[in-house]
């Protein structure tokens, strides 16, 4: 399955009549960070308990590192970490006796369990509480928790549900810090969310779905040129000249309008940003901004769902 490590095919979930999961393509490819996006009950949480093999499949098939996960669940569990909405680990027990179950249920041996769990324990900077019981931990703190063990697993997958919800800002910042290390292992990461920002700052592809189907898929780039249109829109501060003029006569600009004091937002075919640096200095303005405008996944999943909702 070339690097792909999770590849589904026509893969399906019914509920009685219901499609809860409608017969979706999707590869997963290694040491790349994915997003399953979508608003509540569009079947994101469904498709990752199939890939574990945690509930039934009705039709197409699901590989994961090449395993069925239906017939070789074990195998799976084995090399997957998964993070569910709420981690459940033993209250009574510390973070360290946590994470030495775990290992024991893995067959890791003992002569290695000991550095694994320390070392999983500090990469997630939980290593000066490993000896408090996990009943005095944070949402946040359990959440680390959880990416500790899937580091002692040394899982090739992760895959996490909602993995930010419930954090504060901190929080979350230190967790997504976390996922980005994950990647650096070369651990695939799935995580499915629906704030939208986060994952645009960590994922480095992301499939939309929408009633069970995956509506859009693609970099954040690629999903905006599909929904909001094809363009390069950057940020102009200057002063000192007709910088609208200028900007206006670049070749590749579409549209130039103001923003704000002193500024402008255009919209070009391509990438114009050093044309426009070197004409507004040779019209004899000054430029102090010039920013590319990243487009949000916000504008377009908003706009995609508007769109969807005007269609149906
Ligand atoms: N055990 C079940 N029995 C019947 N219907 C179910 C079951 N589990 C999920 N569904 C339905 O399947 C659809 C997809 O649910 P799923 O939980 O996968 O969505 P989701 O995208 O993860 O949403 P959320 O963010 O709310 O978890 C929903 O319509 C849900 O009601």
């Amino acid at each position: 399955m070339a690097d792909n490590v999770i590849e589904a095919r026509g893969l399906l979930k019914t509920y009685g009549s219901q499609r809860a999961v409608d017969a979706i393509d999707l590869d997963i490819q290694r040491g790349e960070i994915f997003g399953l996006l979508g608003p509540n009950g569009a079947g994101k949480t469904t498709t990752i308990l199939m890939m574990l093999g945690l509930t039934e499949i009705s039709g197409g098939t699901v590989q994961v590192l090449g395993f069925n996960p239906v017939r070789e669940p074990l195998e799976v569990k084995r090399r997957v970490g998964y993070l569910p909405d709420a981690v459940g680990f033993y209250d009574h027990l510390t973070a360290h006796e946590n994470l030495a179950y775990t290992a024991r249920l893995l067959a890791i041996p003992r002569s290695q369990s000991g550095r694994r769990i320390m070392e999983a324990l500090e990469s997630v900077k939980l290593a000066d509480v490993a000896g408090k019981r996990v009943a005095t931990f944070s949402r946040g703190m359990r959440q680390r928790l959880g990416i500790a063990e899937i580091v002692m697993k040394q899982a090739e997958v992760a895959i996490l549900d909602e993995p930010t919800s419930g954090l504060d800002p901190h929080a979350t910042f230190e967790l997504l810090e976390m996922i980005r290390g994950l990647k650096r292992a070369g651990v695939a990461v799935l995580l499915s969310s629906h704030l939208l920002d986060r994952v645009q700052s960590v994922c480095d592809r992301v499939a939309l779905f929408n009633k069970g189907k995956i509506a859009l898929m693609g970099t954040v780039v690629q999903l905006a040129n599909q929904v909001l249109g094809a363009g390069h829109p950057f940020l102009v501060e200057a002063q000192g000249a007709d910088i609208a003029g200028a900007l206006r006569g670049i070749e590749g600009v579409q549209t130039v309008v103001p923003e704000g004091e002193g500024g402008w937002r255009v919209m070009a075919d391509r990438d114009v940003r050093a044309a426009a640096a070197q004409r507004i200095v040779s019209v004899g303005g000054s430029l102090t901004r010039l920013a590319d405008l990243q487009p949000s996944l916000e504008e377009v999943y908003t706009r995609y769902f508007q769109e969807a909702r005007h269609a149906a």
